[in-house]
């Protein structure tokens, strides 16, 4: 594993009386890709900038390469931002708007005009120097943006929602364009989206936030399989969940059936929420799984079939490539392995145990 490279310590913020952050911590290893991930006004933009140096935490302080830089301006940081709006000059041509930051800093002709195709070969734009920005693509755009980020040669580029702009197809073009370059270029990403498909595609690790605070940090296959509370099994993908009992180690019921699973430690007749993946249900003939069902809806999603089925009155969410129409009889069947417990939050687990007692 590579070392640390940033270190965002105890970071606190407030706007007038409300609280963004709230001690917040978190650290970043050199080249990872990590990802700031996270519904609508959890914090995420106000994290990215105050590691930019556009907003300055209450309290806490942002390491970088061993060195406090909470103080430094924005300009004095080897981090470079680049925002959803691609906020290129619509009056220069896209080689003067690559130029812009290079020339600030005084670099020779010949310096500037080979970064300029340099960076425009990396965003696969050659040839574009003289073309202006309004006639490129949304997706053209946001690349020349980057460009000029690029340029400057920094140790880490911030990236907040860059590709919130752009329609599906490029969208997904782009992300795969990005993993390339973050390859290529060897550095740091830290990247602010709330589309989780988004983070599971392109990161070495999400950090899931909420409300200011984070609820869980891991690879992409680590925060979708082994979702560490609800928030972020609902907000990570599609799931069931459930409240249900710990019966003893590795058996839980579920709505009134022991299934077995292979989690353990977290107490006997304890309550939990379990997680299950509708791709991870098998639908058997009735009888022959845990619970006996009957399907209520279906609807065809191009790569699956999506159902939901009617056991034990819960209506379970359902991913299967083979068709069960309404009507159908089945049994859910669900593979030990793919069952996934979560302590519930400890307001809601304090109050069951004093139902208990
Ligand atoms: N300059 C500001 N003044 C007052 N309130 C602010 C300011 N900047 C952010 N906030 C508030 O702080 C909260 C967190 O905002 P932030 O932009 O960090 O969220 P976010 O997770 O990035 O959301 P989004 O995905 O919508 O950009 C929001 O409630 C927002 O209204």
């Amino acid at each position: 594993m590579s070392n640390k490279l940033i270190d965002l310590i105890d970071i606190s913020k407030s706007y007038g009386m409300q609280t963004v952050l709230d001690e917040l911590n978190l650290y970043i290893r050199e080249n990872e890709f990590l990802t700031l991930l996270g519904p609508s006004g959890c914090g995420k933009t106000t994290t990215l900038r105050i590691l930019g140096g556009f907003e300055t935490p209450d309290k806490g302080r942002v390491i970088f390469d061993g060195q406090d830089i909470t103080n430094f301006p924005a300009n004095k940081r080897q981090l470079n931002t680049v925002f959803q709006k691609y906020a290129l000059f619509t009056h220069m041509n896209i080689a003067d708007n690559i130029a812009f930051g290079l020339k600030i800093k005084n670099k020779s002709k010949q310096y500037i005009y080979d970064k300029i195709k340099y960076a425009l070969k990396l965003v696969n734009l050659d040839g574009f120097e003289k073309r202006m920005p309004d006639s490129l693509s949304g997706g053209q755009q946001q690349r020349i943006a980057i460009a000029r980020a690029i340029v400057n040669e920094p140790k880490v580029l911030l990236l907040d929602e860059p590709l919130g702009a752009l329609d599906l197809k490029l969208r997904q073009d782009m992300q795969y364009e990005l993993i390339r370059l973050k390859n290529e270029l060897g550095i740091t990403f830290l990247y602010v989206t709330h589309d989780q498909e988004e983070a599971l595609t392109m990161s070495d690790t999400i950090v899931v936030m909420n409300q200011g605070y984070i609820q869980q940090i891991g690879t992409p296959e680590k925060i979708y399989n082994e979702p560490e509370n609800a928030f972020v099994a609902d907000f990570i993908g599609e799931s069931n969940i459930i409240s249900a009992t710990m019966v003893q180690d590795r058996l839980v019921k579920i709505l009134g059936v022991n299934f077995p699973c292979v989690d353990e430690g977290f107490g006997q007749n304890r309550p939990v929420d379990v997680v299950i993946r509708p791709e991870d249900i098998d639908l058997l003939k009735p009888g022959q799984g845990s619970i006996d069902g009957v399907v209520t809806h279906m609807i065809f999603k191009g790569v699956h079939y999506e159902m939901e089925v009617m056991a034990n009155n819960y209506e379970w969410l359902v991913h299967s490539t083979d068709m069960f129409p309404v009507g159908t009889e089945v049994s859910i069947h669900v593979d030990p392995f793919d069952i996934q417990i979560m302590k519930k939050p400890e307001s809601e687990d304090e109050e069951a145990v004093n139902i208990e007692e």
